[in-house]
Parts: structure tokens; sequence; C-alpha cells
């Protein structure tokens, strides 16, 4: 069989899997109608059909195109038309529901017939609006999220007006300032016409910083970023009793809320900037009896919170390039006493060929967009490991857990013992 009948077969097979599954659960079929704008929440194995099906899918694709065609369909120009709705608010130019025509859109959007007509059909390409008849469009379930879901407008400016222009400007700071590790020294700061970090450019326009916000709270959003992979697959089993968790620049405490909903007998102390400590939304009443309490800490000086059990980092370490990651470990090690866990979760760079081309090609995209904002990156397991021998030698590696459909590992250290 030759491997395009290999993947077809692979493809017909999975899907018949998730067919009857929608079959036998009343669950309409997938499309882009307009009473589709959410995803269905599947169970595990229709969740790792469905990703057999579009890793199959993708490579299929990509063979059946062949090597200059699969670049020349590159859709390069995707944002111009992305952004243009996201600038003109086009979602929102006429009800979700009836149909306007191009005419109106325009006139609704302040932007000239011709110039909607062309981003438009660009648009409907993918599946934003659809073309009812010829000059009338309607919505599409896109174009709805678009129109009623301020989180996911905050994700799509962040994407079209913060990373894309930065992107552009990567290889320009990668020449200008090779291998560098100061977060100033990047595409973000070029396309600012700034020599400030993203951090501080943002912090001087709270607009910005909002929709960026709001761009990763709908990232986080997402099925493979899932708190409760954290919670089915971290160590809160085994802690004793009162045991204290530390989750370093843990935000508002949503980490720290999905353990403590299922492990209230741990302690929890949730550290972030003053910033973000003073502004924090208060724990829901009645949605855990465990003990949260809130700390302001800047995770460069010393850890005032000695003696835990666990020490979380949830998505810091890939902020920052190695010299910053550096000096946040070596700032905990006066805390840790003998046996402390120190539990990252963050992505763990696969091994070359070991994982499907379409999941890794979205890690590496991480990583990349990490160079970009601030010079810093994802990591592998040997990057791990090597950069908290560097910190301290007393760390010690446990091991990494790679929960199924997770971006995120959950990976171990422990200090100064050897745990198995
Ligand atoms: C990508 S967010 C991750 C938030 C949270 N752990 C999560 O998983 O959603 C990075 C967090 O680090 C915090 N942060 C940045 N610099 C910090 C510092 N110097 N000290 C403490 N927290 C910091 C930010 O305020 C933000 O909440």
């Amino acid at each position: 069989m030759t491997r395009i009948a290999e993947l077809a077969s692979i493809i017909s097979e999975q899907t018949r899997n998730i067919d009857q599954y929608l079959n036998s659960n009343g669950i309409p079929t997938p499309s882009f109608d307009l009473d589709r704008a959410l995803e269905p929440e599947f169970p595990e194995q229709i969740i790792a059909a469905r990703d057999v099906v579009l890793d199959a899918n993708m490579e299929l694709s990509e063979l059946l195109l062949g090597p200059r065609q699969t670049f020349v369909e590159y859709q390069y120009n995707y944002f111009v038309s992305m952004r243009a709705l996201y600038r003109y608010k086009v979602a929102s130019a006429f009800p979700v529901g009836e149909e306007a025509t191009f005419a109106e859109v325009a006139k609704n959007c302040k932007c000239s017939q011709d110039n909607i007509a062309r981003i438009l059909r660009h648009a409907i390409t993918n599946r934003i609006f659809k073309e009812v008849r010829k000059g009338v469009i309607a919505h599409t379930a896109t174009s709805r999220i678009l129109a009623e879901d301020p989180l996911f407008q905050d994700y799509i400016g962040m994407r079209c007006e913060e990373m894309w222009p930065a992107e552009l400007h990567t290889l320009p700071a990668i020449m200008k300032w090779p291998d560098s590790q100061d977060p100033a020294e990047t595409g973000f700061s070029l396309a600012n016409n700034s020599l400030d970090t993203m951090y501080n450019i943002m912090a001087k326009d709270p607009t910005r910083a909002k929709r960026f916000s709001g761009g990763m709270a709908f990232r986080l959003t997402g099925p493979t970023l899932k708190l409760s992979f954290l919670v089915d697959h971290g160590p809160w089993g085994s802690l004793p009793a009162g045991g204290t968790v530390v989750d370093i620049g843990g935000s508002h405490g949503q980490a720290v809320l999905a353990i403590a909903k299922k492990f209230p007998s741990l302690h929890f102390v949730v550290q972030d900037l003053p910033s973000t400590i003073a502004a924090r939304r208060p724990i829901p009443e009645g949605s855990t009896t465990a003990d949260i309490s809130f700390l302001a800490h800047d995770f460069f000086t010393p850890q005032p919170v000695v003696n835990a059990e666990v020490y979380l980092f949830r998505w810091i370490f890939h902020n920052w390039p190695d010299k910053y990651c550096l000096l946040i470990l070596e700032n905990l090690v006066p805390a840790l006493k003998p046996g402390a866990r120190i539990i990252i979760n963050e992505i763990c760079l696969p091994e070359p060929n070991t994982m499907s081309t379409r999941q890794e090609r979205r890690l590496r995209s991480m990583d990349i967009g990490m160079l970009t904002l601030q010079n810093a990156r994802e990591r592998s397991r040997d990057d791990w490991i090597s950069l908290f021998k560097r910190a301290d030698e007393r760390y010690n590696f446990v091991g990494v857990t790679e929960p199924k459909g997770s971006d995120l590992a959950i990976i171990e250290f422990a200090w100064q013992v050897d745990i198995d």
C-alpha cells in the first residue's frame, strides 16, 4: 500500500469512530453553521481519534500538493483580511442571523465598498462569513464568535496587531543582536521602534495591555491547555494533608483554585507581582474549603515562603531567556527543604521524530513566538535538566509526565534527594 492509501485508510477508519460517537450521542455533524459556535466536549478517545485524523489529513494534503505547491498554497496573507475584519469591526457591522449587502457593510464600517468586498471574499474562503447571494453576506459560526466573544476579539487583535508585526521583525532582530538574552532586543521591540521589553511597552498602554491579557485568557481556554491536566497528573494526591503549595507567578490563582477544588486539605500560596495581586478577582465564595492566600512577590528576589512541599511554576520559564531563569531558580534555593518538589507546567519540546508533524509544528510555533516576544524559549527535557543543573547541582530531575491531549507537560525536580 502506498503512503497516501495508508493515510486515507487511517482517516476513513478513525472518522467512522468519530461519526459513530456523534450519532449515538445525538451530536450534529460538524459544520460552520451559526448554531455550531461551541465545540462539544469530546471524551478522551474521541479527541485521540480526531488527532489521528487531523495528523493524517495534513500529511495527505501535503503529500498530494508536493514540496513546491505546499509552500505556494500556504496562506501567507491570511492576516491581511483578518486584521481588516478586526480593525473595521466587520463582524459587528450587522446582526448575527441577518444578512447584509457589501454596500451596507462598507457604510457601517466606514470602508470603501471595493475594499470591503475583497476583504470579505478572502475571509469567506476561511469560513468567516458566507456569501449567500452575490454581494450579500451572512454570519457563520466563526464570524459569530468574532462578533460576540470579547476574548476571541482580543485574541485576534493580539495575533494581528501585536504578534504579526513582531514576527516580521524577528529575523532583523536576530541579525542585529545575535544570540541575545535580552528581552528588549526582540522582533517585538523592533516592531515598536523601542529598546524596551514587551511587558514595559505594554504597561505604557493600558488598552493594548488589556487586549493582550484578554487574548492570553482566550488561549488558556483552549482544549490543549486545560487546567485539568495539571490537576489530574500533578503530585497533589501524594502530599501530606496541610502541605504547602506555592504557585509562583500564579496570576489570579486559576491553577491553584482548580487544584484546591480536588485537594482541599492542602494549603496554597499564590504569588505574583504586586500589581497583579492587587487587581486579582476574589475566589468565588463556596468554590473550595482549602486555605488559599495571595502574596506579592517578585520571583527575581529571594523566595519568602520557606519549607513548602511544592513550588509550582506554570507557564513562567518560557517567558524568559536562560539568564533570567537561572536567577529565578537561584532565588528559590534558600527556601528549599530536602525533598521539596519543583513542578514545572510547560511545554517539553519533543525529541526529533517522536510526535506527529502537526502537533510538533504547534509546539515549535510557540517556541518561535517566545523568541519573537521576549528572546525566550520553549525547552526540551535535556534543556530543562541542563537549566536546573546550571542553577544548582542540588536540583535533581525526577521525570516528565506528558498527559495525552495536553500541550503542557509536568516536569518535576526534587531538592537534594533522588526520587524515582
Ligand atoms: C504567562 S503568565 C502565567 C500565569 C499563570 N501561572 C498561568 O499558568 O496562567 C506569567 C505570570 O508571571 C507573572 N510575572 C511576571 N514577572 C514576574 C515577576 N518578576 N515576579 C512574579 N511574577 C511575575 C505575570 O504577572 C503573570 O501572571
